[in-house]
C-alpha cells in the first residue's frame, strides 16, 4: 500500500516533499496536526524534539530565552497573538485593547515593549492578549513566527489564537473595507506557502481556521459605517512588480496586462492583495494552531495604485481590524468568565471607552 500522508509527515518533511497537497490529504493532515501539537493539559507541544533536549532556548528576535526568563510566569496567561505590520500599530492596539479588556497595569508603571531590545520587534502584553509587530514580508513574519510559537511552548499555554491585524490593497473592493481571509493564495494561486529547505522546495497548506473567520464576520454589526467581507486574498513577494502596480521603479507590461491580472484574480474570489498571509496561516496550521487574518483596504486597485488616503482617514480606517478582533476577545472572554474576572480584579466594572477615531499622538508617528 503506498504510503499516506500520515506515514509520510511521520518520517520528516524529505519524505512528503512535493509542490502540491491534495485536498482529501488536508483532512487528514488537519487530524495528525491536532493529535500531535497539543499535550493532553491543552498546552501547546512542538513537532521538534531538539528543543526538549536543549539547555536553553534563545528566542534571539524576540529578546527573550528559556533561561534567562520566566517564559511561564511572563507568557503563561496568553490566550491571543494578535499582529501587524508596525510598531506603532500594535502599540496603539495594546493600549485600545487595555481599555477594551478593563485591563490596568500595577501602579506606576507603563505599557513596554517587551522586545525593545531586540531592535526587530515589538511586542506589548495586556493580559492574555500578545499584540506583536511582524514588519513586511513573509521571511520576517517566517521568522517572528518560529519564535512566537517556541514562546507558546516555553510558556505552556492553552490554545492559543493568533490573528493577524493588517493592511492590504482591494480588488474591486473600495478603501476602507474590512477583509476576512477565507483562504491565503500564493503568486501562483495555490493555498500553500512554499518552503525551501535543505534545498528541496516543499509546500505547507496556508489554511486558516474558517469557524474562526465566520465567527469574526458574525461579529461585524449592521451599524458599522463600512462592510466587513471574507473573501480571498492573494499573497505577493513585493508591493510593486508583484501586485502588478505600474508605478514602482521597474514595470515591464502594460496597464491592460495588469487590468487582465487583476481581472483573473478576481475571477478566482480574489478581493484583497497582502504580503503575509500564506506564511502566516502555513505556520499556524502547521502548529496547530487556530488563527485568522483581518485587513483593511487601503485602495481599490481597480482604481489606481498609489497609496494617496489621507494620513488621517488611513489611520482611522486601520483601527477597523482592531476593533472587530477586540470584539471577538471580549466575547471569548466572556464566555470563559475571564472578562468579568478581569474586571473584577480593578474592583469595578469600566464600561470599555470606545477607540477614538483619531488619535493625534498616533498619526504623528504612522
Ligand atoms: O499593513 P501591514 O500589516 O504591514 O501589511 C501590508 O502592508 C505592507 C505593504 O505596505 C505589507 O507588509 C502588506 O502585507
Ligand atoms: O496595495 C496594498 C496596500 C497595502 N498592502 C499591500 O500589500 N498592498
Amino acid at each position: 500500500m503506498p504510503p499516506t500522508i500520515t506515514d509520510n509527515l511521520e518520517h520528516g518533511f524529505k519524505a512528503h516533499c512535493r509542490t502540491q497537497i491534495q485536498d482529501d490529504e488536508v483532512d487528514e493532515m488537519d487530524s495528525y496536526v491536532k493529535r500531535i501539537t497539543r499535550y493532553s493539559d491543552g498546552t501547546v507541544k512542538l513537532r521538534n524534539s531538539n528543543i526538549e533536549l536543549m539547555d536553553q532556548d534563545i528566542l534571539y528576535h524576540l529578546a527573550l530565552g528559556s533561561e534567562s526568563h520566566d517564559l511561564v510566569e511572563m507568557f503563561g496567561d496568553v490566550r491571543f497573538v494578535c499582529m501587524g505590520g508596525t510598531p506603532k500599530r500594535m502599540e496603539n492596539f495594546a493600549h485600545f485593547m487595555m481599555d477594551e479588556i478593563g485591563y490596568k497595569l500595577p501602579a506606576g508603571t507603563m505599557l513596554q515593549d517587551i522586545s525593545a531590545y531586540s531592535y526587530r520587534y515589538s511586542m506589548y502584553k495586556v493580559g492574555p492578549v500578545l499584540c506583536v509587530s511582524h514588519g513586511m514580508g513573509t521571511p520576517s513574519v517566517s521568522i517572528l513566527m518560529h519564535e512566537m510559537i517556541k514562546l507558546m511552548y516555553h510558556a505552556k499555554c492553552m490554545d492559543p489564537v493568533f490573528i493577524r491585524i493588517g493592511t492590504c490593497g482591494g480588488v474591486g473592493i473600495e478603501g476602507g473595507t474590512v477583509i476576512i481571509t477565507e483562504d491565503a493564495l500564493d503568486g501562483q494561486l495555490r493555498n500553500s506557502h512554499e518552503f525551501t529547505i535543505l534545498g528541496e522546495t516543499i509546500h505547507r497548506p496556508a489554511k486558516l481556521d474558517k469557524k474562526l473567520s465566520r465567527e469574526l464576520k458574525s461579529l461585524a454589526s449592521p451599524d458599522d459605517p463600512y462592510d466587513t467581507i471574507i473573501g480571498k486574498t492573494l499573497c505577493t513577494n513585493d508591493f510593486y512588480e508583484g501586485q502588478g502596480r505600474l508605478d514602482g521603479a521597474f514595470c515591464e507590461f502594460s496597464e491592460a496586462d495588469k487590468m487582465a491580472y487583476l481581472e483573473k484574480l478576481r475571477s478566482h474570489g480574489v478581493v484583497n492583495i497582502e504580503m503575509e498571509s500564506t506564511i502566516f496561516a502555513a505556520l499556524t496550521h502547521h502548529a496547530g494552531i487556530k488563527a485568522a487574518v483581518v485587513c483593511v483596504a487601503l485602495l481599490n486597485r481597480l482604481n489606481g495604485d498609489q497609496v494617496n488616503t489621507p494620513k488621517e482617514v488611513m489611520h482611522e480606517w486601520q483601527q477597523r481590524p482592531q476593533i472587530l478582533v477586540a470584539r471577538y476577545i471580549r466575547k471569548v472572554l466572556a464566555q470563559t468568565g475571564q472578562l468579568k474576572s478581569l474586571f473584577d480584579h480593578q474592583g469595578s466594572i469600566k464600561s470599555p471607552r470606545r477607540f477614538k477615531l483619531v488619535q493625534q499622538e498616533s498619526q504623528a508617528h504612522e
